[in-house]
């Protein structure tokens, strides 16, 4: 079962720049969580705070009773093996095989024989269907193939949280639906509670039990998958729907006289909240709630046509 990730207060800034301030969430354990928001709104940098890799300026990551931001290097090392992370291009080492690239974490943090790390690193391989390509090096391989490597890598000591920093990055859209579907699945399996960053809309609306959204240096949102998509606060309905009217511009926030111009422009209605994609085996996972539980419970009408097994981007 996954562990609860506790942010309270957490402000982080390079010199004078800061890159987000006072946010405070949750992630609950076992769930899958997303976080979004435009270019260069920290949400890498978020990452790298939640596994300690940067110090926060201000604000506290408790996980199982040990505060991230303020704990000693050996508590950090000990809480760091709660962590699986799948970075952008997989990071691989390049001169290794993927056989020795997913056995690295297991030969590195503990003493077991080469036979017991044969049998797990076999059977992650399998986890993400590179059975067959244990000899290639990372450079002989396909993008999406590297990304199940480093997955396979980030499985190897069972991590009860795992990170993934834009997954799709560079995938097509066939090949980030199986990965959905493959984060999805490892869930369903481990438990573990995921925090997934992405650009990709699709993803956002369809995978998560929750989405964060950062933006303008704070974090304007988080919560469950229905309150956001079903949200009128100006950022969020713009962002969840790639839409150009609305406060967000090209480089940041658009200026007073931008939105003058846009006063009179109606918005579109919000599109109907598709369905949450289950996993491969049909069945809803344990923490998953059943669609349209979250408007229900809180009085709110989801858009006409939600939940509508034809919606795009329903499976
Ligand atoms: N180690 C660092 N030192 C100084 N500035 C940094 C460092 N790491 C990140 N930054 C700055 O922090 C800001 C946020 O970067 P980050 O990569 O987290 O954004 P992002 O939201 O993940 O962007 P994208 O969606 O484009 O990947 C950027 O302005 C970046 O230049």
């Amino acid at each position: 079962m996954g562990v609860e990730v506790r942010v309270e207060g957490l402000t982080k800034s390079f010199g004078k720049q800061l890159i987000w301030g006072d946010v405070s969430l949750t992630l609950p354990a076992g769930e899958i969580c997303v976080m979004l928001g435009p270019s260069g709104t920290g949400k890498s940098v978020f990452l790298k705070t939640l596994i300690g890799l940067l110090k926060p300026d201000q604000g506290h990551v408790h996980i199982e009773g040990t505060d991230i931001a303020t704990c000693s290097e050996r508590q950090l090392y000990e809480v760091r093996k709660l962590f699986g992370v799948l970075f952008q291009d997989g990071a691989m080492f390049g001169s290794m095989n993927l056989y020795d690239n997913v056995a690295f974490p297991l030969r590195e943090h503990t003493r077991k024989s080469e036979s017991e790390i044969r049998s797990i690193v076999m059977e992650k391989m399998e986890m993400v269907g590179l059975v067959g390509a244990e000899k290639k090096l990372p450079g002989e391989i396909s993008g999406g193939m590297r990304k199940r490597a480093g997955l396979a890598r980030a499985l190897v000591l069972e991590p009860e949280i795992l990170l993934f920093d834009e997954p799709d990055s560079g995938l097509d859209p066939v090949r980030t639906a199986f990965l959905n579907q493959l984060i999805i699945d490892l869930n369903e399996m481990t438990q573990a509670t995921c925090l997934i960053v992405t650009h990709d809309i699709n993803t956002a609306r369809t995978v998560p039990d929750n989405i964060g959204l950062l933006y303008h240096r704070h974090l304007a949102m988080f919560g469950p998958r229905e309150m956001l998509l079903s949200s009128e606060e100006p950022v969020v309905r713009q962002f969840l729907n790639a839409q150009r009217v609305g406060p967000i511009g090209m480089s940041e926030e658009k200026d007073a006289d931008e939105l003058a111009r846009e006063a009179d422009q109606e918005l579109p209605p919000l599109p109907p909240i598709p369905l949450q994609q289950l996993p491969s085996s049909g069945v809803i996972r344990p923490t998953q709630r059943p669609p349209g539980e979250w408007c229900e419970q809180n009085g709110v009408t989801p858009p006409p046509g939600s939940f509508a097994s034809d919606v795009v981007g329903a499976t």
